[in-house]
């Protein structure tokens, strides 16, 4: 008996950026019928392959109505189509971004040696990602603030837009919204200890028992960050913030990375720390580091976040 799915016969790439898991279907001219049914599916840890999300590689081209977004950014050859594990859509992926560059270059479709670049489609508009040997580095565009309907004027005075009541954490946390353009809720913790008591493992990262005041809208990407001050990069003397993170993926769960969420936690710490914070971060999740540079003022019109780390490619396999 094989199992059912409309993916049946297909190819698919496993990889990961920092345990961040994906699943690659290759499909240039957009021939294959991806269903919210069978990504979620494939992704299944039980019944199905296992993965946190799925990606499809295709042609921009090929996408109905990205006429518009081709004249925009014509250099934006190949498409990040991206499903969560859950089989929902999402805007951005910050991991899946790396390793949806390194697939291009080892399927030999864009040819990424050091230092090159290659411009990529995202439902969250065009990115940039730069390989430097085995570490990829996506321009991750602007941050923005993202207050729940009815929230603070300006959170950034308060530092918060919304609470959370987080299972295993006592009382609503005081959280900020910011969209990488998809949704994060960033909530600072007191320690390692309260990171540890966070009841987010067997969670689905949808809907209760998780509570927002105010729901947000979309659901959101949920981080718990352990601010853990800085250090002097010994190579350009500045000071780089130091912090470790779990999060708590809309569409998935709990994940042991979140790109978007690094950059979204490397922007609420800059922004909790006001003038003179580092413009570089590290942040620890349980699947490695990430690296995310948010520059002075992170949410300002001009403003680039970066978010670098690997990218690996686990091995090609066909669908029964
Ligand atoms: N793991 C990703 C984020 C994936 C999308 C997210 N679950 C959402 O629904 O917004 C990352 O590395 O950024």
């Amino acid at each position: 008996m094989t199992a059912a799915w409309g993916l049946a016969g297909h190819e698919l790439i496993k990889g990961h950026g920092t345990q961040n898991d994906f699943l690659v279907l290759i499909d240039p001219d957009r021939e294959v019928e991806v269903s919210a049914g069978d990504v979620a599916a494939v992704c299944d840890r039980r019944a199905g392959v296992g993965a946190d999300g799925f990606v499809r590689v295709v042609r921009t081209a090929r996408l109905p109505g990205a006429e518009a977004f081709l004249e925009a950014v014509p250099e934006a050859e190949w498409f990040m189509d991206y499903y969560n594990a859950d089989g929902s859509v999402a805007e951005m992926c910050g991991n899946a971004s790396r390793l949806f560059a390194a697939v291009l270059d080892a399927e030999g479709l864009v040819a990424l040696s050091d230092g090159e670049s290659v411009t990529i489609g995202t439902r969250g508009g065009a990115r940039t990602v730069t390989r430097s040997g085995d570490l990829w580095t996506v321009d991750m565009g602007r941050a923005r603030l993202a207050p729940a309907d009815g929230a603070l004027a300006d959170p950034r005075e308060e530092g918060w837009d919304t609470t959370v009541t987080v299972p295993g954490l006592d009382g609503p946390r005081a959280a900020l919204s910011i969209a990488m353009p998809n949704p994060h809720a960033v909530v600072a913790l007191a320690d390692d200890d309260e990171l540890a008591a966070a009841g987010l493992a067997g969670l689905t990262g949808s809907g209760a028992p998780v509570l927002y005041d105010p729901q947000p809208p979309q659901g959101t990407n949920l981080e718990l960050v352990v601010p853990l001050g800085d250090r002097l990069d010994p190579g350009t003397g500045e000071r780089v913030g130091l912090a470790r993170m779990r999060v708590l993926e809309r569409g998935v769960g709990e994940t042991r990375s979140c790109g978007t969420g690094c950059c979204a936690a490397a922007v609420a710490l800059h922004t909790w720390e006001g003038q003179g914070a580092p413009e570089d971060y590290l942040i620890e999740v349980p699947g490695g580091q990430l690296g995310v540079h948010v520059g002075a003022d992170p949410l300002g019109q001009d403003a680039v976040v970066l978010l670098t780390g690997p990218a690996v490619i686990v091995g090609r396999f066909t669908l029964a």
